[in-house]
Order: structure tokens, then sequence, then C-alpha cells
């Protein structure tokens, strides 16, 4: 049986990280995977997070089966920090929420809910998107159509372009939106942009999906939720996929949250049924010692105190990278302007150079990103950053 099996290509960002583990070079530059990484390269384990863990591990609870949605604690938890406290949905009952192995599972459960509302349920995603999101999607059976994002040629949104395609979208259409740190591109709706994409959208009669795998890292916790927050006061019905991979460095531990926000309290609660019988089916419970972490942090004020502090300077640190490589990109004679990078949140931006170009730095100066040249920005640092820019401006003037 498995002899007709045809092998398939390696995950391109996994392959790029297997390739950088075993490059000897050394100033090589690992740019590619959205890790969050510190001034000595390491993924830092945040100390709100230690605390919480030496926390459980001295508790006295059982560890025991919890139930297909996790604890209510964390989903109740976990929902303040995306909607607010004061967010009707949540005070009326219409949300139904479960913790999910990572954002992934988030996205993946919705996805296979969604496809349960309907034989054809169509979900329009941006372009670019995040490589993982059609995988992720079609894998439950959902059509993908797409809406033009990102305009590589004016380094910004496409935004006319983009409510144009989404008029022809039809009604009962699910359309997947970046809540912020739009992957890859790192350029994110402002808000009279949600606005206009909100009106349209129930104008429509369009649902929203929101990702919001970055919640903290592009403004702050607060502004990032501007957008969610938003569709979620004007859609009777949406859903939310969120990740506690980023901005609790929680990546191994598998934590993210999926949100069913249904028109009443009784069709959230089918919804929940419809939606905790495709997780019995898939993983049966989450896994719960990341989910732990998260909800110990927020239910003590000093920890939650702690863990903004470090999030902020995770973000600033980012920021001042993002200036530092403008400044150093400026000084140098590299053709091209590069100055949109100015102006996108989160780890990522589009350096936009060509696929050899990208090649080349791999080649040559052992600096690995993806193909389409998204880079993550935090792969950057103090020493590194003179090595980055002189590299790119030799490959750029060998054109
Ligand atoms: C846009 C986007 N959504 C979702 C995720 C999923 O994150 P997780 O690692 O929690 O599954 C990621 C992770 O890279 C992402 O970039």
């Amino acid at each position: 049986m498995f002899e007709h099996l045809q092998p398939l290509p390696q995950d391109p960002i996994l392959s790029l990280l297997g390739e950088y583990r075993v490059d000897t070079h050394p100033h090589k530059l690992d740019l590619g995977i959205g890790v969050y990484k510190d001034e000595q390269g390491n993924t830092p384990i945040i100390g709100a997070v230690k605390e919480a863990e030496s926390r459980l591990l001295t508790s006295e609870q059982s560890k025991s089966y919890t139930a297909p949605a996790g604890t209510a604690e964390y989903n109740h938890l976990a929902s303040a920090l995306v909607f607010g406290t004061e967010h009707p949905a949540l005070k009326d009952q219409r949300i139904i929420s479960a913790q999910t192995p990572g954002g992934c599972g988030a996205l993946r459960m919705g996805a296979e809910f969604l496809r349960g509302c309907s034989q054809k349920s169509r979900v329009w995603v941006s372009l670019p998107t995040w490589a993982n999101h059609a995988p992720l999607l079609t894998g439950a059976g959902l059509e993908i159509a797409e809406y033009p994002y990102y305009d590589y040629a004016t380094k910004g949104i496409q935004f006319e372009a983009m409510l144009q395609t989404l008029e022809q979208a039809h009604a009962g259409d699910f359309v997947l939106l970046h809540g912020c740190c739009h992957n890859p591109s790192g350029a994110d709706l402002n808000p009279a942009q949600w606005q206009a994409v909100a009106d349209l959208m129930a104008r429509k009669g369009l649902i929203p999906f929101v990702d919001m795998a970055y919640q903290g890292l592009g403004n702050g916790l607060e502004q990032d939720a501007f957008g969610v927050r938003l569709l979620a006061e004007h859609f009777p019905e949406m859903l939310v996929a969120t990740s506690c991979s980023k901005n609790f460095g929680l990546y191994r531990e598998r934590t993210g949250t999926l949100f069913i926000i249904a028109a009443n309290p009784a069709q959230a609660e089918t919804a929940g049924s419809q939606l905790f019988s495709k997780i019995r089916s898939h993983y049966s419970m989450p896994p719960a010692h990341g989910a732990a972490i998260v909800e110990t942090i927020l239910a003590d004020t000093g920890l939650t105190l702690s863990w903004k502090c470090e999030l902020a300077s995770m973000r600033e640190r980012i920021q001042g990278l993002r200036q530092q490589l403008v400044s150093a990109i400026t000084a140098s004679d590299i053709e091209g302007d590069f100055t949109f990078i100015q102006h996108q949140f989160g780890m990522f931006s589009f350096l936009g150079i060509s696929p050899q170009q990208v090649e080349q730095l791999r080649q040559d100066y052992s600096i690995y990103m993806i193909n389409s040249s998204r880079m993550n920005i935090a792969g950057l640092n103090q020493s590194s950053m003179d090595y980055f820019v002189s590299a790119l401006a030799k490959v750029l003037s060998a054109r």
C-alpha cells in the first residue's frame, strides 16, 4: 500500500531552519522562522511564565482530564484579553470558546466548524497570507478565494482592490482577516479601513474569521485588538482564532483559543455542541500545561503586570530594530526605497528583493529568509545589523 505514496516537499520554513542549524558560518543569521529572539539570538522564557511554572509545580491539584474546550477559567481569561471585559457578547453568553493546540489548532477547528455549517463554505484569504492558512482551511474541506491585500510595487495595502474584490463575495462567505501584525507583510489596516471593511462585510452578509496570532506585538495589547473588537460589536456571528505562542513565548506548549460568537445564547450553545464534537473526533482534549501557565498569569494581577512589561519590551525591541534597520539602509548606498519598513507592525516585513537575491544572501552570507523575502526583524541584533545591511548592499549592487 505505502509503496504508491509520493514524497511531499518539506514545509519551506522548517526546511530553512534545518539548513540554518547545520550551517557553520560564524555570522549566520536566521531571519526566517517567525519566533521572537532576544539580543543574544535566544527565544527567552518570559519571567512571568517561569514564575507561573514554579507555582504550578508546587500546586497540589491533580492533572486529570479537562474537557474538549479546556478549562472554563482559561477560556474566560483568554476571551477578556481579546474582547475586553465589557464586551456585550461576553455578558450575554453569545461566545463559545475552546482552548486549542496553538493558533493552528484554533484555525483548523474553526475551519472544521465552518465546514459543518454548510457544504459550500468558502473563505476569502488575503493575498499574500501566511503559508499555513491554505492547508489548514482546505484540509477541512473549505474552498478558498483570495482578495488582494499587499501591493509589492507601492509597498502598502491595496485597499481599494481589496474592497472591490470583497464586493464579489456571496452572502454567507467567510473572510479571514489578520487581527494585527499581518503575516507576511507586516502591513495592518488602520481604524478607518477596519470600519470600511466591517461596513462592506455587514452590507454583503459576509462573516469574519479573525486570526490573531500576535496580540501585543504590534502596537500594544489593546490597540492590536481594535479590529477584532470593532467586528465583534457589529457582527452577530463571527470566529476568532488566537495564539499564545508568540505573546507568551509558549510556542511548543501549543496554546491557543477558538472563539465562536453566535447571534443568541441558544445558538451559541448549539454551535458549541458542534465544535466540541469536532474536537472530540480530532484530538479529544487540548494539552493543558501551556494553558495552565496562561491561566496562572492572567488570574494574578502581579504576574499579569510583569508579563505586560515583558511583552512591551519585546515589542519595543522589534520597533527599535526596525528603525535601526531603516537608518542603516538609508545611510548605506543601497539603491531603492526601503522606508516602508518603518510603517509596518510586528516581527515581519517584506524586504522586496527577488528570490534569486534571497538565495544569494543564503549562499554567500548565510543569511536565511523565505523566498518571498519576508524577514523576521526580531532575528537581527546590534552586532548583526551591519553585517546584514552590508550583505544586502552587495547582493543588490550585483544586479
Ligand atoms: C498568522 C499566523 N496565524 C497563526 C499562527 C499559529 O500559531 P501557533 O504556533 O500558535 O499554532 C501563526 C504562527 O506562525 C501565524 O503566523
